[in-house]
């Protein structure tokens, strides 16, 4: 008996819903291996946020078997999936939910080219237009941080509050992505992983080419306030 409104139930099963879907989009990206990576998504109208048990093949996830969390982490008694030990990123996702209100959703991967600039420390340089629309400048490295409490998500925020870019690379560990939604920070995961893939092979042929500041910030508003439609999740 969790004492949820109707309102809250329904948007609890929606989530629910949403992340277990969304995980397949991982798969079909190429952004995991195995189970090396975990979306959750904010339950609107209330403290609550939605992710994956850890550990669990991606084919057997189902809106059943997705965790209710409170936002300290904690699984809800007596919900589905309650009884099975959610994400090892439990504790990171809901820092950030915690700290960031506008953050809908949170997505972590081990996106092969992701993860080779971020196992040098090393920031994705702003030289294509893609990275200008998608992340307002350079995809900024997080500090080194412990697997399994708050630390990586302490790492998140501090990397990501007030900065355009959506994706911060972890030091030696990978992407984590946010977004106004769980699909939207699947979006900027996918993105990520495609200028990290674009600019790694661009510098194999020559030196990179910066994008002057001023046209960054030209192509980061339109593609904020004009592209796509004025329904996307983002507007
Ligand atoms: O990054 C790591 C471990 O390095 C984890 O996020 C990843 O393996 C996914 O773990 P979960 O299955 O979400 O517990």
């Amino acid at each position: 008996m969790t004492g949820w409104t109707d309102e809250v139930e329904a948007a609890v099963e929606a989530v629910r819903a949403d992340v277990a879907r969304l995980h397949a989009e991982l798969v079909r990206y190429g952004l995991v291996v195995w189970t090396a990576g975990n979306v959750s998504g904010r339950v609107p109208g209330a403290d609550l946020f939605v992710i994956k048990p850890s550990g669990v093949s991606y084919d057997d996830l189902t809106p059943e078997s997705m965790i209710v969390c409170d936002l300290d982490g904690h699984a809800v008694p007596g919900t589905p999936g309650s009884e099975r030990s959610p994400s090892s990123d439990t504790a990171a996702h809901a820092y950030v939910y915690r700290e960031m209100p506008e953050v809908g959703g949170v997505v972590h991967t081990h996106s092969t080219y992701a993860v080779g600039w971020a196992a040098r420390n090393e920031e994705i340089p702003c030289v294509v237009t893609a990275m200008a629309d998608e992340f307002g400048g350079p995809v900024p490295i997080g500090p080194f941080a412990i697997i399994g409490d708050d630390s990586i998500g302490r790492g998140i925020v501090e990397t990501l509050r007030g900065h355009r870019s959506r994706a911060v690379l972890m030091a030696n560990h990978g992407p984590f992505t946010i977004g106004v939604t769980a699909k939207d920070a699947v979006k900027a995961a996918v993105m990520v992983e495609d200028v990290a893939r674009t600019v790694e092979i661009a510098r194999q042929g020559g030196p990179l080419v910066p994008i002057p500041q001023d046209a960054i910030d030209k192509l980061y508003d339109r593609y904020q306030n004009v592209y796509g439609q004025a329904s996307d999740d983002r507007r």
